[in-house]
């Protein structure tokens, strides 16, 4: 790290005050120092040491449509299906009703809502359970979703492919509709991982999630341990976590102290009294853009000098 401190960027150390997508009135910083100096780590240190950590829901989908059009959650693709039981959207809504105050209570410690959140997972998971289901039901859903992807999501994920970054898609919700939607979008490339909660299935009939079950306290890089995609980023210490839950700030927990995480969120509601916890919590806070420009902002900024290094490389050894 000491000697990074000490090396620049070719033409020098790049200023916050000179990326016009970082000085639009939308883009506020608490510390723009601090992003400058995450900035400058992150294209010194190439794609090679980059990986990328994104909630799903209104992080990869918008917030807000141009139609005005609702965008559901990824549980909410499955709860519009066809063949579930009568009562089964009755039964998940009294969950939602009990648990979803606990979730957001800004009084209870995490310690205590871990053992809500577990109920409510399970409950949710018995409820989803003992009927015939087809994929299919999701999928017919989901398609038309595939437009509500932020704008420039299908660039930003070419620029990730293209430069090899492992991306990791976290979702406390449903992980078949969270593919399925990515997959339709077609932007479900070999570099992205989602890692959520799947439906299980046993003699034909549903069963539940599979384990281990992902909510929202364990939404962060601690349940990856032992996994092949802990494996491939465990040395990657340049993390840029993308976000619109407070939460969703935590997803790079468990990795190493000594990373540089830059943290997006992108706040849409009730802006004004959200605004100071959003930007004590991230260092860029995107207020209502519906585009993914900022992050391939600082992509393009990692590959540029990368082509840089790679021509300068074929020089010196001409
Ligand atoms: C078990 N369960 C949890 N949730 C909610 O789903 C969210 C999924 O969490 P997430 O995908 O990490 O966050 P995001 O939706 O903010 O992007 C949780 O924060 C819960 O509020 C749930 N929502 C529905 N509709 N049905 C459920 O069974 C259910
Ligand atoms: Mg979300």
């Amino acid at each position: 790290m000491g000697c990074d401190e000490k090396r620049e960027p070719a033409g020098g150390l790049l200023r916050v005050k000179d990326i016009p997508e970082l000085t639009q009135d939308h883009c506020r910083m608490r510390d723009p120092a601090k992003v400058e100096r995450i900035i400058n780590e992150f294209v010194l240190g190439g794609p090679e040491r980059m990986q990328i950590v994104s909630d799903f829901d209104y992080t990869i989908t918008k917030q807000r449509t141009e139609d005005g059009g609702a965008v559901p959650s990824s549980f909410g693709i499955f709860n519009a299906c066809q063949s579930l039981p009568e009562n089964f959207k009755e039964e998940t809504d009294k969950l939602y009703h009990k648990y979803r105050p606990i979730e957001i209570d800004p009084h209870m410690p995490i310690s205590e809502k871990v053992q809500y959140m577990i109920e409510w997972w399970t409950k949710s998971g018995e409820l989803t359970s003992g009927f015939a289901f087809d994929q299919s039901e999701i999928d017919q859903i989901a398609e038309k979703y595939k437009h509500a992807l932020r704008d420039r999501t299908h660039e930003f994920f070419a620029d990730l492919q293209r430069l090899g970054i492992p991306t990791l898609v976290f979702s406390a919700g449903l992980g078949n509709s969270v593919v399925s939607v990515l997959r339709q979008a077609n932007v479900m490339h070999p570099n992205v991982k989602v890692v959520s909660n799947f439906l299980q299935f046993r003699d034909g009939l549903l069963d539940g999630f599979q384990q281990p079950m992902i909510h929202t306290f364990n939404k962060n890089e601690t349940v990856l341990g032992g996994t092949e995609y802990y494996d491939l980023v465990h040395n990657r210490d340049h993390i840029i976590v993308m976000g619109d839950s407070l939460g969703d700030a935590d997803m790079a927990a468990g990795v190493p102290a000594s990373s540089h995480i830059m943290k997006i969120g992108f706040l849409f509601d009730h802006v004004e009294a959200n605004m100071e916890k959003y930007m004590n919590t991230f260092d860029i806070v995107l207020v209502d853009d519906q585009t993914m420009d900022v992050p391939r902002t600082l992509l393009a900024l990692i590959e540029k000098q990368h082509q840089l290094n790679l021509l300068a490389g074929k020089q010196s050894s001409l």
